[in-house]
């Protein structure tokens, strides 16, 4: 059988979590990793460092050229954090597997408690959900942008261009970096929608692909980040929308969570709906219970 090629971005944590997909797939089909190449694809969101996303174009700029790459035949297959996969894809592809979704919480670096960074201080983040979290609890700090990769960001933060960050505990741990940060409690910093979640993406037409992906499939992760997902496109949430949200499965039940907020963090909207892990139905109810219930600083920035 013919090499099965993997693209991905290049940065460390994406290479690594292409090299999870790679282990997964050769221990499910019993079968060297050598039968899997790992193809690496520079996107736009890796070139430009210096703006936020949503200011270049969103979230479309890591998944263009992979698209690209993966419609023309030169993959097979796309691995995505899912975190970062804009909610509308094109028709001809499919998200078929998701590896079991790591630690879904923020760690806080730079100090040992959220109350404990210094008053006054600077947060550094690119991420509106963890700016306007932070500011919602600490009205004092203000926020600098961060982007680039974990490295670059701890870089920053050891030069002191902010007091403290926020990076998500699962990339942290991809990267072996099980020592750095706090992990903060969802009760008080709920995550991004589908963070801590692996997402392998394939052409919506190729039956071997999709064979092949089934076997290492999470279904419980990929109900969750369904959810999440399509609760984001029902509130039609752009970049600029502060929107954290997390599913849990227990028992047999899906009890989907989120929060939306202002700019600043000082309005806000909080909800939560329970019911079959796939019932298409509760995002939409969710969506429709908080954009009711939302301040207007809140409402202006969704609903497209
Ligand atoms: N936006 C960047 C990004 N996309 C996915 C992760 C972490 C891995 C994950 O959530 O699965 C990160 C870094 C971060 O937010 O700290």
């Amino acid at each position: 059988m013919a090499v099965f090629k993997l693209g991905t971005r290049g940065s460390p944590l994406a290479l690594t979590q292409a090299e999870m997909v790679r282990d997964a797939l050769a221990a499910a089909h019993r079968r060297p990793a050598s039968d899997f190449e790992i193809v690496v694809i520079r996107t736009t969101g890796d070139k430009v460092q210096d703006r936020p996303l949503a200011e270049i174009g969103g979230k479309a700029l890591w998944t263009k050229e992979l698209d690209r790459a993966l419609l023309a035949g030169e993959i097979d297959a796309s691995v995505h954090s899912m975190k970062d996969v804009e909610t509308l894809r094109p028709d001809m592809l499919a998200i078929a597997a998701m590896l079991p979704r790591a630690d879904v919480r923020d760690r806080l670096v730079g100090a040992p408690s959220i109350a404990a960074i210094p008053q006054g201080g600077v947060l550094g983040t690119s991420s509106p959900r963890r700016a306007a979290q932070i500011r919602r609890l600490r009205p004092d700090l203000s926020v600098t942008l961060f982007r680039g990769n974990v490295d670059t960001r701890l870089a920053r933060l050891a030069q002191g261009e902010a007091d403290a960050t926020l990076l998500a505990a699962a990339g942290l741990d991809r990267l072996r970096r099980h020592d750095v940060g706090t992990p903060i409690p969802t009760n008080i910093l709920l995550p991004a929608p589908a963070q801590g979640a692996v997402g392998v993406e394939i052409r919506a037409d190729d039956a071997h692909a999709r064979e092949m992906l089934r076997a290492i499939d999470h279904v419980e992760t990929h109900a969750c980040i369904a959810a999440e997902r399509a609760l984001l496109a029902a509130l039609k949430a752009g970049c600029h929308s502060p929107v954290a949200a997390l599913a849990t499965i227990a028992g047999g039940i899906l009890t989907l969570e989120a929060e939306l907020l202002s700019e600043d963090g000082a309005a806000h909207v909080h909800g939560a709906i329970e019911g079959a892990p796939l019932d298409h139905a509760l995002p939409a109810a969710l969506a429709r219970d908080l954009l009711a219930r939302a301040p207007a600083a809140v409402r202006r920035l969704f609903e497209g």
